[in-house]
């Protein structure tokens, strides 16, 4: 058998000597609370040295509106008797209880009612209900009917009764260790030996503890969390921006051609509403148009600037990037941003239409292509990934442009995003003279790689599971 713990020696003492006790009055002999002395009973009934019965008795007591009607009988009982043999409704109303009483006489058969005029049918005996005013413990039928009335309310009280076994008393018989234990060693006592006298409380290093499930925060906003500090840490600022952009941000100022196929409905997420262009919108309209007052030819045709007005959920966060741009045209920027984009994608394991993008930009004198692989290679690695390569690639607003690719284990080269120097059509608008590098990437494709995920679709549920299986990330930091 396990070990008594001190509380249940001191209980099983007791109840040798009584046999059987509510716990109240082992309470009190034990110096402590009955809930206490419920619980070492628990224990003790577990180890088959002790019984615990519980009971539950029921009962009733009468609220304060019940109370009310003891002495004079319940409404209907009171209205019945100040009248004779009939009354008209009208004089009846005049009874302070009448609005209560009418109903119940009716329902108990005492009156009858026509046109106006109550009337005693002859009959009305004591029922149960009024029996149970009198006494409540005597109807139990009476009384729930007070009970649904709210003239009366049940109590339930639970009571416990100890008492000990054969078991039990053998064991006392034999002899219980009663020092009392300890369940912390001072320096003293480990210095002078003392702990060997010590009644040390045993633990069971066998059993597992319950599993505790803390609130933790969600995996992926850890990872999002982690690229943010990287940031932080490389000294670049946060920028924030609306989800709702007009397309002129989330196109035109990124030299992307009106008849863009990104552009079209079954890409983006166009909306109804339209913003106003922001100052010197004429410069982009001209870029387009025939490249404005730099070295480009433009896109040639008419640009239009109701089709720049409309809104857009943005498909990129490097609107946000080119914005910020013009409104800190002067040297050095380093500037991120984390954000939710919106593409019209079908939903499948890798794609959703609804992702979370990083993007970055850094704006300085002399800053070159070489500074982009650089910054690019130090933020992937310390993310976790050390091999980075990049790949030529091509997006409107940048020259050079490229794709970074890390290397995982098992799956090879990945494509991890899009980088590259903004064009001089993107910048010149708005008196940006030294060069931008400029890059984004998916970070939910980012957490797919590093939390082994198949489904991008598991980062979107409330997966509560998921969430509370997924480990705390290594080098993961908060
Ligand atoms: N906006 C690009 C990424 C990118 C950002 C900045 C420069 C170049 C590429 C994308 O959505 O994939």
């Amino acid at each position: 058998m396990a070990e008594l713990t001190y509380n249940e020696k001191r209980l099983m003492v007791v109840l040798n000597t009584i046999k059987e006790a509510t716990p109240d009055v082992i309470a009190g002999e034990l110096n402590t609370t009955a809930e206490a002395v419920v619980q070492f009973a628990h224990l003790c009934a577990e180890k088959g040295i002790a019984t615990l019965e519980r009971d539950i008795t029921v009962s009733y007591a009468l609220t304060t509106e019940g109370q009310q009607y003891v002495t004079f009988g319940l409404p209907e009982r009171q209205v019945y008797a100040s009248f004779q043999d009939e009354i008209s409704m009208k004089d009846m109303q005049a009874h302070p209880l009448a609005r209560i009483a009418i109903g119940w006489m009716k329902k108990k058969g005492w009156v009858t009612i026509e046109k106006g005029i109550v009337k005693k049918t002859g009959e009305a005996p004591e029922g149960a209900d009024e029996v149970a005013l009198r006494e409540p413990d005597a109807s139990r039928e009476g009384i729930l009917e007070l009970v649904k009335r709210g003239l009366a309310e049940e109590t339930e009280t639970i009571t416990y009764r100890i008492a000990i076994t054969e078991n039990g008393k053998a064991l006392v018989e034999e002899g219980l260790d009663l020092r009392e234990e300890i369940g912390t060693l001072t320096r003293e006592q480990i210095l002078s030996g003392d702990w060997k006298e010590q009644n040390l409380r045993r633990y069971s290093v066998d059993k597992l503890p319950k599993r505790i499930i803390p609130g933790k925060i969600h995996p992926y906003q850890r990872l999002i969390n982690e690229m943010r500090n990287v940031l932080l840490e490389m000294g670049f600022v946060e920028i924030y921006g609306e989800v709702v952009q007009s397309s002129f941000w989330n196109f035109d100022a990124l030299f992307q051609p009106q008849d863009h196929p990104a552009r079209e409905m079954q890409d983006t997420f166009f909306l109804d509403g339209s913003s106003p262009l922001p100052e010197n919108w004429e410069r982009v309209r001209d870029i387009h148009e025939h490249g404005g007052t730099t070295s480009s030819a433009g896109w040639g045709g008419t640009w239009n600037p109701a089709k720049a007005q409309t809104n857009v959920l943005r498909t990129h966060t490097t609107g946000l990037s080119i914005q910020y741009l013009k409104d800190h045209p002067d040297e050095p920027v380093k500037a991120f941003c984390i954000g939710r984009v919106y593409r019209r994608e079908a939903i499948d394991p890798t794609h959703t239409p609804e992702f979370e993008q990083l993007e970055g930009i850094v704006m300085d004198k002399d800053v070159s292509f070489r500074h982009l692989m650089g910054f690019l290679k130090e933020f992937y690695g310390r993310m976790g990934f050390e091999n980075v390569r990049f790949r030529p690639a091509y997006f409107p607003y940048t020259e050079p442009s490229v794709e970074p690719e890390v290397y995982v284990d098992g799956l090879g080269w990945v494509e991890l995003g899009g980088a590259g120097i903004f064009r001089e059509e993107v910048t010149d608008p708005w008196g940006v003279t030294y060069p931008v590098l400029a890059w984004g990437l998916g970070v939910s494709r980012v957490a797919m790689l590093k939390m082994g995920l198949r489904d991008l679709r598991q980062l979107y549920r409330s997966d509560v599971d998921w969430i509370r299986d997924t480990p705390m990330m290594q080098g993961g930091r908060d």
